[in-house]
C-alpha cells in the first residue's frame, strides 16, 4: 500500500471511531487509580478511547508502531508508518461535561520522532458537533463526522490574518516573568478563551485566529504538553494552517526527542504574534 493510501486509511478510521468514542463516554467519567506514564490519573475513557485507536489504527496494514499518550511503550503492530495518538485530550473536561479532543500524528519515522518527520496529523473535536481537522503536506481541511463519516466542510483551512483570540495554560504566578510579559501585551489587543483541552481552544485560533500555549512554568519548565502525542501534531495542523510554532526558542516541529513522553513547552498560532513570543522570551 501507499503512503497516501495508509494516511487516508487512517484519516477514515479515525473518523469511524469517533462516534464510538463519544458514545461511550457516559458511564466513563470518573477517574480510577491506575496513572499514565506523565503521571496523571487515567478516567476509564482514556483507557477505552485508547484501546478502540489501538484496534483500528494499529490494524491498518501500513501501520508499523502504534504509541499512545496513555501507554509506556510503543507497540509493534507491523511495517509501515508509526501512529502516536492523545486518545482523549482534555479528559479532565468529561467531568463538568465541555469538549474533549483526539489528537493524532502520523509519523514517517520509528518513535520518538521529530515534528518534521510527520506526513499527517488531525484532530478530532467531540463539541456540539464532531468535527475534525486533518492535515497532509501543506493543506488542511475541516470535516464533519456524521456516523462515522467524515464530509467536508472547509477545505484549504487558514488562520484568519486579524486575530482575536488567546488562551494560555498553567497557574499565572506559575508563570516565568518574560512570559508573563508576552501574555500581558496579548491581553490588552486578544480576547481570553481558554477551556483547558487544548483542542478545544486551539480549534478557537483556528478559527478566529490568536495564540493557544501552554508553556514552561516556574515548577515546570517543560510545561505540560506531550511532544510526541500533542505539540507536534497540533502543531503540524496549525503549520499547514499557515500559523508558526514555538517552544519559546525555535519551531517546535524541529525539536529532536530524548523519549516518548517528552514534554514541551508549547505556543501555537498565527505568525506574527509566535515571532512577537519568541522576541519577548529571554
Ligand atoms: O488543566 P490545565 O492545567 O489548564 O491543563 C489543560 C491542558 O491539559 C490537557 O488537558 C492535557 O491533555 P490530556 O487530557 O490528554 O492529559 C490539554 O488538553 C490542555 O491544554
Ligand atoms: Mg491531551
Ligand atoms: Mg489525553
Amino acid at each position: 500500500m501507499s503512503r497516501d493510501d495508509t494516511v487516508a486509511e487512517i484519516r477514515e478510521a479515525v473518523a469511524e471511531t469517533a462516534p464510538t468514542i463519544r458514545a461511550g463516554l457516559p458511564g466513563r467519567r470518573e477517574k480510577g487509580d491506575a496513572e499514565n506514564p506523565t503521571g496523571d490519573r487515567r478516567l476509564a475513557a482514556d483507557e477505552y478511547a485508547d484501546d478502540l485507536l489501538e484496534d483500528c489504527l494499529g490494524g491498518i496494514d501500513g501501520v508499523g508502531e502504534y504509541a499512545s499518550e496513555e501507554r509506556a511503550a510503543v507497540v509493534d503492530t507491523g511495517t509501515g508508518l508509526s501512529v502516536a495518538v492523545d486518545p482523549l485530550d482534555g479528559s479532565s473536561n468529561l467531568k463538568p461535561n465541555n469538549v474533549m479532543g483526539t489528537i493524532v500524528g502520523v509519523y514517517d519515522a520509528p518513535l520518538p520522532a521529530r515534528g518534521r518527520d510527520l506526513i499527517a496529523a488531525g484532530y478530532v473535536l467531540y463539541g456540539p458537533l464532531t468535527t475534525m481537522v486533518f492535515a497532509e503536506g501543506a493543506s488542511a481541511t475541516e470535516y464533519l463526522i456524521e456516523e462515522g463519516v467524515a464530509s467536508e466542510l472547509r477545505t484549504g483551512v487558514t488562520l484568519p490574518e486579524d486575530p482575536t483570540v488567546y488562551g494560555f495554560g498553567g497557574r499565572v504566578p506559575d508563570w516565568p516573568d518574560d512570559f508573563a510579559a508576552y501574555a500581558e501585551s496579548v491581553e490588552s489587543e486578544l480576547k481570553l478563551r481558554y477551556g483547558g483541552a487544548m483542542i478545544g481552544d486551539i480549534n478557537q485560533v483556528l478559527t478566529y485566529g490568536g495564540v493557544f500555549a501552554y508553556p514552561g512554568l516556574r515548577s515546570a519548565p517543560e510545561g505540560k504538553l506531550r511532544l510526541q502525542f500533542e505539540a507536534n501534531p497540533v502543531g503540524y495542523v496549525i503549520r499547514a494552517a499557515g500559523g508558526r510554532t514555538s517552544d519559546g526558542d525555535g519551531s517546535i516541529l524541529d525539536i529532536d526527542p530524548d523519549g516518548l513522553h517528552d514534554r514541551t513547552p508549547t505556543h501555537l498560532g498565527n505568525a506574527s504574534l509566535i515571532e512577537r513570543l519568541e522576541s519577548t522570551l529571554d
